[in-house]
């Protein structure tokens, strides 16, 4: 890549934990990259900061009245960014001509729309938005496949397989000699906890994660382990793999992001301080390295590394996951829509924590499963599985 022409980079969830280490890693390298646009949903106060610092083009919140509030203070404060609103804008700034690069940082299904634009479109686009690609899988990856974009896993276990994989691994693993993808998983706050010790966890105990600092809802979905079922959902996708070639082992100092066994008994691993910079410096930079501001791992230090296998039983979150995966169709869509509002339920202290994996099941058990051809019938199973999701919340 040139340095003499800045990539130009749309930042979806700016505000967010992964969008804030983006530009982070963006501000180290300002003749390589040029903020184009920054998205957030309703923290007006937190995007202006970004925008004072980044100067971009764009800026988008959901609603008016905040983007109303944001345009009086850019104005005041001489900036010339331009200030949108709404679903649409987001699509805009994640298909507009002038862009290069899109990072995908929206949480939960809210950043579909937007992150396929970006992908039919034909951009390089860094996705974190897991949920994203677990609700439309096959219709995401044609979208690829069609439009040429260049699609780089920013999520640590997929960038880490991405990264011990051949260079060009469409096709199927078997035929680059790979036998299994070891996906790493931490066991999140609770590992080693019996189903009796997790009956009254708070959100504040779900959300201390032992080794990322992250999002609440991810950091809930680390601690039922339906992150690692997302991700195993992801994975399969990402890399053409069959469930059964994707094998969950918890790791609990999360050092080693995940590994690629190969049928002559090697197994490549990438290992790297838990830091969220080092994948996405790799995805902006790609298939060059530049400083992602992280420090150097210290083996001495790390001096041990566990393994150890999860337990289903406690958490039947991945165990759904990868049912859901195997069923096919709408029925990771359906996962994703139940999980989302049984996460928002515990966070808001309506629903305990065993209550997710079982409001999932549900909801699961009451949507039938369809072909998950067309965009549309995703977003209809997607609301659906919302409004079942609800309505088991209220009859409990
Ligand atoms: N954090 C991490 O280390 C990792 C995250 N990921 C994935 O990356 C994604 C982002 O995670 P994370 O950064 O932790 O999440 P955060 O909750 O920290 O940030 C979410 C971002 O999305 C915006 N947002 C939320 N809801 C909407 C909406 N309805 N419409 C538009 N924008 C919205 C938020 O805006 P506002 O601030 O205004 O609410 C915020 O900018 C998730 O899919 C997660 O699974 C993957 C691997 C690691
Ligand atoms: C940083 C990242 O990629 C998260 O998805 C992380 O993997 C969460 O950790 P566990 O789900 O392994 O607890
Ligand atoms: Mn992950």
């Amino acid at each position: 890549m040139s340095d003499a022409v800045p990539r130009r980079v749309s930042v979806l969830g700016a505000t967010g934990s992964i969008g804030t280490s983006t530009l982070d890693v963006i501000a180290r390298h300002p003749g390589r990259y040029r903020v184009h646009a920054l998205t957030a949903h309703r923290s007006r106060e937190a995007l202006l900061a970004l925008c004072r610092v980044h100067a971009p083009a764009l800026a988008v919140l959901d609603r008016e009245v905040d983007a109303a509030w944001l345009r009086e203070r850019l104005h005041e404060a001489g900036l010339a960014t331009e200030v949108r609103c709404g679903p649409e804008a987001l699509v805009e700034v994640s298909e507009a001509p002038e862009v290069d690069v899109v990072m995908a940082a929206i949480v939960g299904a809210a950043g579909l729309l937007p992150t396929l634009a970006s992908v039919r479109a034909g951009k390089r686009v860094l996705l974190a938005n897991k949920e994203a690609l677990v609700m439309s899988g096959a219709l995401f990856m044609e979208a690829v496949g069609r439009s040429g974009a260049t699609l780089l896993p920013i999520d640590s276990e997929h960038n880490a397989i991405y990264q011990c994989l051949p260079v060009e691994h469409r096709g199927g693993l078997a035929r680059h000699g790979v036998t299994q993808l070891l996906l790493t998983a931490s066991g999140g706050p609770f590992r080693g906890w019996t189903a009796g010790d997790l009956a009254a966890v708070t959100p504040a105990q779900a959300c201390a994660h032992p080794n990322w600092t992250m999002g609440r809802k991810i950091s809930v979905d680390s601690a039922t382990l339906m992150n690692k079922g997302l991700e195993l959902i992801e994975a399969c996708w990402l890399f053409d793999a069959r469930p059964d070639q994707v094998k969950v082992v918890v790791h609990p100092q999360s050092v080693i992001h995940s590994m690629a066994a190969y049928s002559d008994g090697s197994v490549l691993a990438q290992l790297g301080n838990p830091d969220m910079r080092t994948p996405i410096a790799y995805g902006l930079a790609w298939p060059e390295r530049i400083d992602a501001g992280v420090a150097a791992l210290d083996l001495f230090e790390v001096a041990r590394l566990d393994f150890e296998p999860p337990d289903e039983v406690a958490f039947p979150c991945l165990r759904l996951a990868r049912e859901a995966m195997a069923e096919g169709g709408t029925a990771p869509a359906v996962l994703n829509a139940a999980n989302e509002v049984a996460v928002e339920a515990f966070l808001a202290g309506r629903l305990g924590f065993a209550g997710i994996g079982e409001l999932v099941a549900r909801v699961r058990d009451a949507c039938p499963v369809e072909p998950a051809g067309e965009l549309a019938g995703i977003l209809d199973a997607d609301a659906r599985a919302r409004k079942e999701a609800v309505a088991c919340l209220t009859r409990r």
